[in-house]
């Protein structure tokens, strides 16, 4: 319906004569007439035109405007992209305006000059269809800062978009999601989208570093300070000067430290240990973890005040097996890569290895897709990559009926549709076809093909 749509005309007119003679004088553009509010409803639903000339004075208040306003609000309620162009009485302004501002795209007066009202009807299609273009661009683009994240699920989209979006704040971020998910990724876009990004971006894993070194490496220290503290270092924070600080797994962040980051971040200073100087720092704050930190400041392992000043703005990712779609876009991109990598002639997947990685639950998320993509270029023998060299188990018999047969999930749903619009109308078939935007031949034919009959 959509390419249709790009060039299809409707034409709302109640006077047959008038009627006819737009239609005349617009050969070049599909059009389809309706001659009251009803009728232009249903012609709205059947073809979605992307462009709409319609009188005000319709039927059954063909002398006033109200039934012409309302078709107009109805239009662009229902299809606010469409371009809708108001005819008008020669000395009818003050309703053109009104129209314009209802969210006509322009009016016209009657009597027309058949070689304008093309020319604007051509500028509304044009319009529509850079508005469709630019659309579909916006939704393509991804920052250049997150250009390595692959995805094409909504919800990833609309988390990129979010740290599209806060990047240029000072608002520390919590990024939650399980392991693997991409977490450091989207830290690192975060980065690389804001103001800082000519500073450094400095990442530590307060889970991988022993409890008695974890204060150091954060702080820094002076010569001195300890057996060992041969000259003075600087610790995490003050590296990341003028960047970003990820604190990975900071529900891992010993008691005693958490106050002493929680200080930091009121005063924006630190204390090297062993040292006395107030030093300041500037500093964007990311921390992320897998674990449910209110569960743990409920158990009293973390710090509620915190939780409050590092959860500014939270992001939940989502894990691998809740991204429609994202298993297979993302084993053909490693695939990609790692054949390039380990310099192997053409390599494909089969299907089996497709179903079988569509269908897995990946609980380690991207991390272990890529670790098993990695595993399967060098494991496979011939030109060809199964679900055995990829190190998971192929799909059972049910887990195959889930599969993204089009047609299936098509017939699916205008079954679900034509059942939902018989039941509006309570099985009145004609009323059924107009809900539906179809001629009642179709529903019909529709109802038997899908067995509704
Ligand atoms: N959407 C993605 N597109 C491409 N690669 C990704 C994507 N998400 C993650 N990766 C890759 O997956 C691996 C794991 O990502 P990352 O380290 O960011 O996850 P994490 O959530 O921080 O994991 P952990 O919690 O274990 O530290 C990395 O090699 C990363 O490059």
């Amino acid at each position: 319906m959509t390419s249709e749509s790009t060039r299809s005309l409707l034409i709302v007119e109640d006077d047959p004569a008038l009627q006819k003679q737009i239609k005349w004088s617009v050969d070049r553009f599909e059009s389809v007439t309706a001659n009251d509010r009803e009728s232009a409803l249903v012609q709205l639903r059947r073809h979605a035109p992307a462009v709409v000339t319609m009188d005000l004075g319709l039927p059954p208040d063909a002398d006033g405007v109200s039934e012409g306003f309302r078709l107009l609000e109805q239009i662009i309620s229902v299809q606010p992209d469409t371009k809708v162009i108001v005819l008008t009485g020669q000395n009818d302004q003050a309703n053109a305006l009104r129209a314009v501002a209802l969210g006509a795209y322009d009016f016209f007066a009657k009597p027309f000059e058949p070689e304008l009202l093309n020319l604007t009807i051509e500028r509304a299609f044009r319009m529509f269809e850079l508005q469709k273009e630019n659309r579909r661009l916006q939704e393509m683009h991804q920052p250049d800062a997150l250009s390595g994240l692959i995805t094409r699920d909504p919800e990833m989209l609309r988390i990129c978009r979010t740290i599209e979006k806060v990047a240029n704040s000072t608002a520390t971020v919590m990024l939650l999601g399980e392991s693997g998910t991409g977490k450091e990724v989207l830290a690192r876009g975060l980065h690389q989208a804001s103001p800082r990004k000519s500073g450094k971006f400095v990442a530590i894993n307060c889970a991988a570093i022993p409890e008695n070194l974890l204060e150091s490496e954060l702080f820094g220290y002076e010569k001195g300070a300890f057996t060992g503290a041969a000259k003075m270092t600087l610790g995490k924070i003050e590296t990341a000067n003028g960047g970003t600080l990820m604190l990975d797994e900071i529900g891992d962040l010993p008691f005693t430290l958490q106050a002493k980051l929680l200080r930091f971040l009121q005063e924006r200073t630190i204390e090297r240990v062993g040292g006395r100087q107030e030093i300041p720092v500037d500093v964007r704050i990311v921390c992320a973890t897998h674990q449910d930190l209110k569960a743990l400041s409920k158990e009293g392992r973390f710090r509620e005040d915190l939780y409050y000043r590092l959860a500014e703005i939270v992001v939940n990712i989502p894990p691998l097996r809740a991204r429609k779609g994202d298993a297979a876009l993302l084993a053909y991109s490693f695939l990609r890569r790692f054949v390039q990598e380990q310099n192997r002639g053409t390599l494909n997947l089969n299907e089996g290895a497709v179903r079988a990685i569509e269908s897995y639950g990946w609980p380690g998320n991207i991390r272990e897709l890529e670790n098993c993509m990695r595993r399967a270029v060098i494991m496979a023998d011939g030109n060809q990559i199964s679900a055995e060299d990829i190190g998971i188990d192929q799909p059972t018999e049910d887990q195959m009926d889930d599969s993204l047969d089009l047609r299936a999930i098509r017939d699916n749903a205008e079954k679900n549709a034509i059942i939902a619009a018989l039941g509006r109308v309570n099985g009145n078939i004609a009323k059924a076809a107009e809900l539906l935007g179809v001629s009642r031949p179709t529903l019909y034919d529709l109802m038997h093909r899908l067995g509704l009959k």
